[in-house]
């Protein structure tokens, strides 16, 4: 039958270093049980792929979170995207989609450059140590994406304390979950203050969701929610994307070096930082019915935790999955979902990565760890609190 395991994929231990869990879970076969949880998992490529493909069987609208919304109240409003299935789902996603097109996104390229240059630039004059996270994973993501949707300049900081309560309390409620829920209370309220309709600025993309909502029929409540998903999934996400890639980048001198000869390679680089980081690196879906996985039976209403971190250094996948090579084709990677959930932001989140790449590598000469990263520990995402480094300006 079902393999069991005792692993506890929410605890220190594993968020601080998951990769040998990674593997035995692999190993254990295409679906295990989770005893500590009670529920099911899926760590190859094949089955997390096969997961996400099947949204009418493992579904979202009972929420990607451990807490199963069929049996318990969710902690806010479910999202009208990633908890909802279609039709519904199908409608909302219309609504949005129509407005992070591929026009708009060659829009911002160029302001998004110069805003990175302008950061890299600055932050390598000083020649000495920075802190890779504050100085600039976060910097240059709270600065271009707020003006882009269009938020006020002041209180922008409460974006990361909010997605980080998103983020933890996909989990259960272990420290993580509890100390975010304390220190997002006061975040959340700035949140619901800028996603109401009239708060951003009237040339953003706040405003432009909320008109093409209400033109879609949606009320100001759901006009509001679909803006808060944006403001939920928008920040941390890319912040951790590009805090993985500079301590990537510094601890393989060699991708560094291969970035700093062809800065066009710095798409590719942010791509490859996906699939071997995997920002995002779980989340579940919910059997709305008795399901059969690789041979296995799933009884209805059990929920299943998708290890895509573990799907993206599958063997079955790739060659050499353990090593960052920003010259691969890291095509087929589930770091952004697969499927009609398929991250909606993931063009705009490729852009910042790639602008802020491009400016490491024309405007730093040597990027290089200056003591140990402080690995952040989140029940959803992989990224670091803090990332001492030597920059030598260019
Ligand atoms: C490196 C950065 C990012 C990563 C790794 C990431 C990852 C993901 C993943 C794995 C999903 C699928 C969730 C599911 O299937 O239930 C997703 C969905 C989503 N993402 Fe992203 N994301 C990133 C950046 C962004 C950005 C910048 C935005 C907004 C501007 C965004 C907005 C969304 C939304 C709205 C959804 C829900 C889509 C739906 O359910 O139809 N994400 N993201
Ligand atoms: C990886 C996903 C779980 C990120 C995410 C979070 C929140 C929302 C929302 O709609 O609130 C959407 C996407």
């Amino acid at each position: 039958e079902v393999p069991v395991l005792e692993l506890d994929p929410f605890s220190d231990e594993f968020l601080n270093d998951p990769y040998e869990a990674h593997e035995q879970m692999r190993e254990a076969g295409p679906v295990f049980w989770l005893e500590r949880y009670q529920l099911y998992g899926v760590a190859r490529h094949a089955e997390v792929s096969q997961v996400l493909a099947d949204h009418e069987t493992y579904v979202s609208s009972r929420g990607v979170g451990i807490s199963d919304f069929a049996k318990e109240k969710p902690w806010r409003p479910p999202s009208l995207l990633l908890e909802a299935d279609p039709p519904h789902h199908t409608k909302a996603r219309h609504v949005v989609s129509h407005i992070m097109t591929p026009k708009v996104l060659r829009g911002l390229k160029e302001g998004f450059q110069e805003r990175a240059d302008e950061l890299v630039a600055r932050v390598a004059a000083g020649n000495g140590t920075v802190d890779g996270v504050a100085d600039l994973a976060e910097a240059y993501p709270l600065e271009v994406f707020p003006d882009f949707i269009g938020l006020p300049k002041d209180g922008r900081e409460n974006l990361l304390p909010y997605g980080s309560m998103v983020f933890n309390t996909f989990g259960p409620r272990n420290s993580h979950f509890e100390r975010a829920m304390e220190r997002g209370a006061k975040a959340q309220t700035w949140i619901m203050e800028q996603c109401q309709p009239g708060a951003p600025a009237p040339d953003g993309l706040g405003a432009k969701i909320h008109a093409a909502a209400a033109d879609a029929g949606y009320n100001e409540e759901d006009q509001a929610k679909l803006l808060r998903s944006f403001l939920s999934a928008g920040v941390d996400t890319t912040v951790h994307g590009i805090g993985n890639a500079l301590q990537c980048l510094a601890e393989n001198p060699e991708q560094f070096g291969y970035l700093r000869e062809e800065p066009s390679l710095a798409r590719a680089a942010f791509e490859e930082t996906v699939r071997y980081s995997s920002p995002v690196q779980t989340f579940f879906r919910t059997t709305n019915k008795d399901a059969e996985l690789s041979g296995f039976r799933i009884p209805e209403g059990s929920k299943v935790l998708m290890f895509l971190a573990a799907a993206n250094r599958d063997p079955r996948q790739w060659e050499n999955p353990s090593s960052f090579d920003i010259r691969r084709k890291a095509a087929g990677h589930v770091g952004f979902g697969f499927g009609v959930h398929a991250c909606l932001g993931q063009m705009l989140a490729r852009l910042e990565g790639e602008c802020f790449l491009a400016a490491l590598a024309r405007h730093v000469e040597k990027l290089e760890p200056a003591g140990e990263p402080v690995q952040q520990l989140n029940n959803t995402l992989r990224g670091l609190d803090s990332l001492p480094l030597r920059l030598t300006a260019a």
